[in-house]
């Protein structure tokens, strides 16, 4: 965990990064909370107040129900920046990494990827990012996706979206999708939409017994169901990069 401390900010001197090593060991701290304690000064070029915790948001939903579409509009109207969970493992795919085989016929078959794969992209694209406000979409996938993540960034998203969608309405979108994807077929979709509901709906149900759930009506125009996303985050009071 120290080591990915340290390479949250190139600011962070080696001396101070051994202070913080000890800080972390002695009172298990993890990355984000460290943020918000005194022992980063930003008068003595530690991070500004600006970069605390990250204001994080998951966008759930079933395959097909618009949340690529509306993190896009999100990102445009708010400044968020978007993390794919899926774009990130296609791009694992296409860099030949080292999982590449293994995650390429894991989203053939509609499944799930393992969680120390997931995070770990997903952790990397939050500490290498200028940014203090994410749109993670499609993640957490399943309870164990979500006690990982938590259990790795040290922290639960501030919010959670669930694009709510009928299965006939997910199933005609994607295969109407045309963007070249392997999983963009009949029986990956099928698969898709049971380890929907199997695994994502309980994830989901969480969210919502803590609180954090916005359900949104995911049918409509694309304008339709923004203009109902839109009082979330318009309502939200988040840092503001300087
Ligand atoms: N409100 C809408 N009405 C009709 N088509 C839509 C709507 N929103 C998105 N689409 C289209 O449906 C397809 C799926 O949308 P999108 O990629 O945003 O879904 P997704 O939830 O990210 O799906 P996946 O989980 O498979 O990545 C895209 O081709 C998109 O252009
Ligand atoms: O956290 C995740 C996210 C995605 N996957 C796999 O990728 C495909 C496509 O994901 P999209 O979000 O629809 O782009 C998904 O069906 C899974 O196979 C994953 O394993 N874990
Ligand atoms: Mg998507």
């Amino acid at each position: 965990m120290w080591r990915r401390v340290a390479s949250l900010s190139p600011l962070v001197s080696s001396s101070k990064s051994r202070l913080l090593n000890q800080v972390q060991v002695a009172y298990g701290f993890n990355a984000w909370q460290m943020f918000s304690t005194q022992v980063l000064n930003p008068a003595e070029g530690g991070v500004s107040d600006s970069r605390r915790t990250p204001f994080v948001t998951f966008v759930l939903g079933g395959p097909g129900s618009g949340k690529g579409t509306q993190c896009t509009r999100i990102v445009e109207t708010f400044g968020f920046t978007h993390l794919s969970a899926g774009d990130l493992l296609r791009r694992e795919i296409s860099s030949n990494s080292e999982n590449g085989s293994m995650i390429l016929s894991t989203i053939k078959e509609g499944k799930i990827v393992p969680s120390v794969v997931t995070v770990q992209l997903i952790q990397k694209a939050i500490e290498t990012s200028d940014s203090n406000r994410f749109l993670i979409d499609g993640f957490p996938r399943t309870e164990e996706n979500r006690i990982a993540y938590e259990r790795v960034i040290g922290a639960e998203p501030d919010i959670v979206l669930f694009f709510d969608c009928p299965e006939e309405e997910m199933v005609k979108r994607v295969l109407n999708r045309n963007q070249g994807r392997i999983d963009d077929n009949i029986d990956t979709v099928k698969e898709r939409l049971k380890v929907f509901a199997e695994l994502n709906l309980p994830v989901i149900k969480h969210y919502s017994k803590k609180g954090k759930l916005y359900k949104i009506d995911g049918t409509g125009s694309e304008d339709e169901i923004f203009e109902r996303v839109r009082p979330v985050f318009a309502a939200l009071r988040y840092p503001v990069l300087l």
